[in-house]
């Protein structure tokens, strides 16, 4: 199993009260299986996505993430596996401005120790970013930024791919593209995605759905 999920639950303290986010999630995800979350706004998908990536702690339930449990492991143990079995993508693409687009892909690969120049190389042109190594983020439209994103990402090759609302940014038609890319790409990798989107179209593109309210998946 990739990721287990069993009764989690996750609180917040706001104004004074106490606010329960996530209520007893269950959730089984395999290696290989692409799964949409969805949810209405403040129904709490980033919270889980953060939980699961081991950004944050949840007040009660288990988590694994490859065998690991979240829960009971210290701060070290988070960052070693945030660096080498869970790779993050955000509708920000959040790429480094000093960096070109060679180096942004070959970062995330360095720091989890799987850095391989002929792999970044292939993946660069699977994503069609081959003619743009030598660019700075500020010099790409938003689609290929987002392709950088997800290169970055894939380049560390992560069991486990958490995106929030990865196209979000993009038109629809970039969006569809970078998606469908996306999903290639994972597929090969044979990791596992769980990906927020707002969108039944672009979740009836994945493996399942589930879908958050209440506090509890369904
Ligand atoms: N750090 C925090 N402190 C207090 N409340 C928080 C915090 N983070 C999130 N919340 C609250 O928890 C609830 C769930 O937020 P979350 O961002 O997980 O929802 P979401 O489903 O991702 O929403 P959206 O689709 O709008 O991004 C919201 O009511 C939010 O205001």
């Amino acid at each position: 199993m990739l990721l287990s999920i069993n009764g989690l639950g996750k609180g917040y303290d706001s104004g004074g009260a106490r606010v329960e986010v996530l209520r007893g999630v269950d959730l089984a995800l395999e290696p290989g299986e692409t799964v949409a979350l969805t949810g209405e706004s403040g129904s709490g998908k980033s919270t889980l996505l953060h939980l699961c990536a081991g950004l944050d702690r949840a007040d009660t339930g288990r988590i694994e993430v490859a065998g690991r449990d979240l829960a009971g492991a210290d701060d070290a143990t988070l960052a070693a596996l945030r660096r080498q079995a869970v790779g993050l993508v955000f509708q920000q693409f959040n790429l480094i401005p000093s960096l070109n687009v060679g180096a942004n892909l070959a970062f995330h690969a360095r720091l989890s120790g799987r850095d391989d120049p002929a792999a970044v190389a292939a993946l660069a042109d699977r994503l069609g970013l081959g003619g743009l190594m030598a660019r700075y983020p500020e010099q790409l439209s938003g689609g290929q930024q987002q392709r950088v994103a997800i290169g970055r990402t894939l380049a560390a090759r992560p069991a486990l791919i958490l995106a929030d609302e990865p196209t979000g940014n993009l038109d629809e038609a970039t969006g569809d593209a970078v998606l469908e890319l996306m999903l290639e790409l994972v597929a090969e990798a044979g990791a596992g995605l769980l990906m927020v989107t707002h969108s039944p179209r672009l979740a009836a593109r994945l493996s399942r759905r589930v879908h958050l309210s209440g506090g509890r998946l369904a």
